[in-house]
């Protein structure tokens, strides 16, 4: 097997990984930051203000971006503030309260399987009024890894089949579920549904997963900066 490309490789040393309190502090910043800038990309996809509003926010939004300076993340390389795998994922695009593209979902583990509880907002519509059926898609697969997780088999998706069988509500909390059904070899099989919290007996969205473990060279190739 090859060696990883040269940006995969660690930058941070276990020296340098906050904890504690700077650990939770630092947290709490990324979470405050995600959550404005959520509002920012709700605001923006909602606005009908005219072409120079728009252009003064533009210049705004420019300048706050370059105030974003010093060392930048690269591919592969696991955030300090992060665990994984199996924890807390600050950045990620389903979980992550510091990343503006998710929910951000939350999930804690319940009766025989993982739940999984957000609502989404128009910057996630699809047909006018509900959700787009990819983002959809990225709850369950999100949610149907946890459920791998907590079953003590990490795992990366090989097939997830979706069956729309309502469409799913904007602005509407939604409870998503996912349990395993079954494992073979390095195999897990898992199934997965979206519902709205008010009535979470109609399944809006159902899905089927093949899920599998990668073998321990498989796993150090592709996640080199695991510990
Ligand atoms: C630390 C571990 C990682 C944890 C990461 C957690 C992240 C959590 C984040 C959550 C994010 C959410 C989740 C995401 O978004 S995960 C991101 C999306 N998924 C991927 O990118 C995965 C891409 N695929 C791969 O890299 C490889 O396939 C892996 C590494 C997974 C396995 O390659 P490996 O070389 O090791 O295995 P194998 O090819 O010998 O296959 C093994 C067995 O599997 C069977 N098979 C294969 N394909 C299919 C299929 N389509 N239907 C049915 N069965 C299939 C195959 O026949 C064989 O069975 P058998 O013939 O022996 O009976």
């Amino acid at each position: 097997m090859s060696a990883p490309p040269t940006e995969l490789m660690t930058t941070h040393t276990e020296a340098t990984r906050p904890r504690g309190e700077e650990l939770d502090h630092q947290r709490r910043a990324i979470t405050a930051l995600g959550h404005e800038m959520r509002a920012l990309v709700d605001a923006t996809v909602r606005t009908a203000a005219p072409a120079e509003v728009l252009h003064r926010v533009t210049d705004g939004v420019r300048r706050l971006t370059g105030q974003l300076t010093g060392r930048r993340r690269v591919r592969g390389e696991i955030p300090d503030v992060d665990e994984f795998p199996g924890g807390a994922r600050m950045y990620s695009p389903v979980t992550g309260p510091g990343s503006p593209l998710a929910p951000p979902m939350q999930v804690t583990p319940e009766d025989d399987g993982i739940v999984g509880r957000c609502t989404l907002g128009i910057a996630h519509e699809g047909p006018p009024g509900y959700v787009h059926g990819g983002m959809s898609a990225m709850l369950l697969d999100e949610l149907m890894g946890w459920a791998c997780y907590r079953a003590g088999t990490p795992a990366m998706t090989v097939s997830l089949q979706m069956r729309y069988h309502r469409p799913v509500p904007v602005e509407t909390p939604l409870r998503v579920f996912a349990h395993v059904t079954g494992t073979e070899d390095r195999k897990i099989f898992v199934a997965g549904s979206i519902g709205t919290d008010e009535d979470p007996s109609i399944a809006l969205v159902t899905a089927d997963g093949v899920f599998v473990s990668p073998d321990p060279a498989r796993t150090r190739t592709l996640f080199p900066n695991t510990p």
